[in-house]
C-alpha cells in the first residue's frame, strides 16, 4: 500500500504536526529550488514596492517537494493573509463566492489541488482572477438574474502535481508559472541539517548527507527518514545521528542506496521481468502491479525519470540500462528503437 511506504511523498498526520515546526517561513529559509527562489525575490519585492497584489501564482510539482511551503513563504514575505482551501473542498460557486469576498486588499488565496476543480466553478475563477469580479447567478427560473461584485485585488496560488492535469483557460490566466524540481542530496542535506537543529537532534554532516541521498529527492521524506532514524540512534546508540545510525536504520527500514522503496524496486523489477523491459502502457503496468494509474503517474515515476532509471516512450514505459544495473539484471545488449512509432 501506498500509504505504509516509509518514503511515501504524500503527509501523514505525524508529518503534519511535526511540518509546522521545521516548514519554513521566509524565502531565505526556503533551500534550494535556486531559480523559484530568486524570480519569486524579485517579483515579491516589486509587487511590494508598487503596493499592488502579486500576480497569480502557479506551483506545480510532485508530491512533498514544498508547494504548500511556497505558498506560505509568499504570503508571509508580501506581508498579507493565506487563506487555504483545495480544489475538490470548493463543491459550488458560491462557496467560492464566499471566500473571495472575504479577502483583504492584496491577500493570497491558495488553492491546492487546483487540477480538481470543477468545470462551474472554475467558469466563476475566470474574471475573479483577471478583472476582479464575481458574476454570478442567484435564484433560479425565469427570476434568475446575474449579479456583479467587485472584489479586492487578491492573489491566487494554484498547486497541482502535474500541470497536465490543468484546463488551458485556466493555466493561461497565471502571470507567473513556478515548476518544483527534486532536490540535490546537497541541498537536502542543508534541510536535514535545518530540521535536526530545529527539534534539538544531535546529528553529524555525514549522518546528514545519508539521510538526504536516499530521500528520492523530496524534502519530506528527508525530514520524516530524520525522525525515523532519530529513533533508531537513541535506542541503539547515544542519540547523535552519525553515517553508521543512518544506514543501518535505512538498511533496516528497507529504503536502498538510491533512495528507492519496494514499490519503485516492484515497478522497475515488473517491467524488466514481465515485460521484457517495456515498452509497457501504464495502465498494463498499473494493473500488474495492482496500484492507481495516478500513483505511478504522479508519485513513482516522476522521480525514477529524473535519475534515469524509466524513460517514457511513445509506446509505453521501458527499464533503461541503469534499471537493469541497480536490480540486479544484466541490459538488453540491442538498444531498441525509442522512435518507432506507437503500434496501430
Ligand atoms: N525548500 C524547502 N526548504 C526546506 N524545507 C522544505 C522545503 N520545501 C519543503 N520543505 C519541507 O518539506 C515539507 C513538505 O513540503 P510541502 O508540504 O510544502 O510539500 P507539497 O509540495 O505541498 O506536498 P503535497 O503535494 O503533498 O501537498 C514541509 O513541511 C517542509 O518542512
Ligand atoms: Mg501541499
Amino acid at each position: 500500500m501506498t500509504e505504509t511506504r516509509i518514503i511515501a511523498a504524500g503527509a501523514t498526520t505525524e508529518d503534519a504536526a511535526v511540518e509546522a515546526s521545521i516548514r519554513p517561513k521566509r524565502l531565505d529559509e526556503y533551500l534550494g529550488q535556486v531559480p523559484v527562489r530568486e524570480q519569486m525575490n524579485i517579483y515579491i519585492e516589486a509587487t511590494k514596492r508598487r503596493g499592488e497584489a502579486l500576480d497569480h501564482v502557479l506551483i506545480f510539482g510532485p508530491p512533498g517537494l514544498g508547494k504548500t511551503t511556497l505558498s506560505q513563504v509568499i504570503a508571509n514575505e508580501l506581508g498579507v493573509n493565506l487563506r487555504q482551501t483545495s480544489g475538490p473542498v470548493i463543491e459550488k460557486a458560491g462557496d467560492l463566492a464566499a471566500l473571495l469576498t472575504n479577502l483583504q486588499p492584496h491577500d493570497v488565496l491558495f488553492v491546492d489541488e487546483i487540477h480538481r476543480l470543477s468545470p462551474l466553478v472554475e467558469e466563476v475563477l475566470y474574471p475573479a482572477m483577471e478583472d476582479f469580479q464575481l458574476d454570478i447567478m442567484i435564484g433560479e427560473g425565469p427570476a434568475a438574474r446575474s449579479i456583479k461584485i467587485d472584489l479586492p485585488p487578491f492573489t491566487l496560488i494554484g498547486a497541482t502535481t502535474r500541470a497536465g492535469l490543468l484546463t488551458a483557460p485556466l493555466r493561461d490566466r497565471f502571470g507567473i508559472v513556478q515548476r518544483l524540481e527534486f532536490y540535490s542530496a546537497e541541498e537536502l542535506t542543508k534541510i536535514v541539517q535545518r530540521s535536526a537543529q530545529i527539534l534539538g537532534i544531535p546529528c553529524t554532516p555525514d549522518g546528514a548527507a545519508e539521510i538526504a541521498r536516499r530521500s528520492r529527492g523530496t524534502p519530506r521524506i528527508a525530514n520524516r527518514l530524520l525522525r525515523r532514524v532519530r529513533d533508531f540512534a537513541q535506542v541503539r546508540g547515544d542519540g547523535t545521528i552519525t553515517r553508521e545510525a543512518a544506514f543501518d536504520s535505512m538498511t533496516m527500514l528497507k529504503v536502498d542506496p538510491e533512495g528507492f522503496d519496494e514499490l519503485d524496486r516492484r515497478l522497475l523489477g515488473t517491467i524488466i521481468e514481465s515485460f521484457d523491459g517495456g515498452p509497457v502502457g501504464v495502465e498494463s503496468l498499473a494493473a500488474a502491479l495492482s496500484e492507481e494509474r495516478g500513483t505511478l503517474e504522479d508519485v513513482v515515476e516522476p522521480f525514477l525519470i529524473q535519475q534515469g532509471y524509466l524513460i517514457r516512450t511513445a509506446r509505453g514505459r521501458m527499464a533503461t540500462p541503469k534499471a537493469y544495473r541497480h536490480m540486479g539484471f544484466t541490459p538488453r545488449s540491442k538498444a531498441p528503437d525509442l522512435f518507432e512509432p506507437p503500434a496501430g
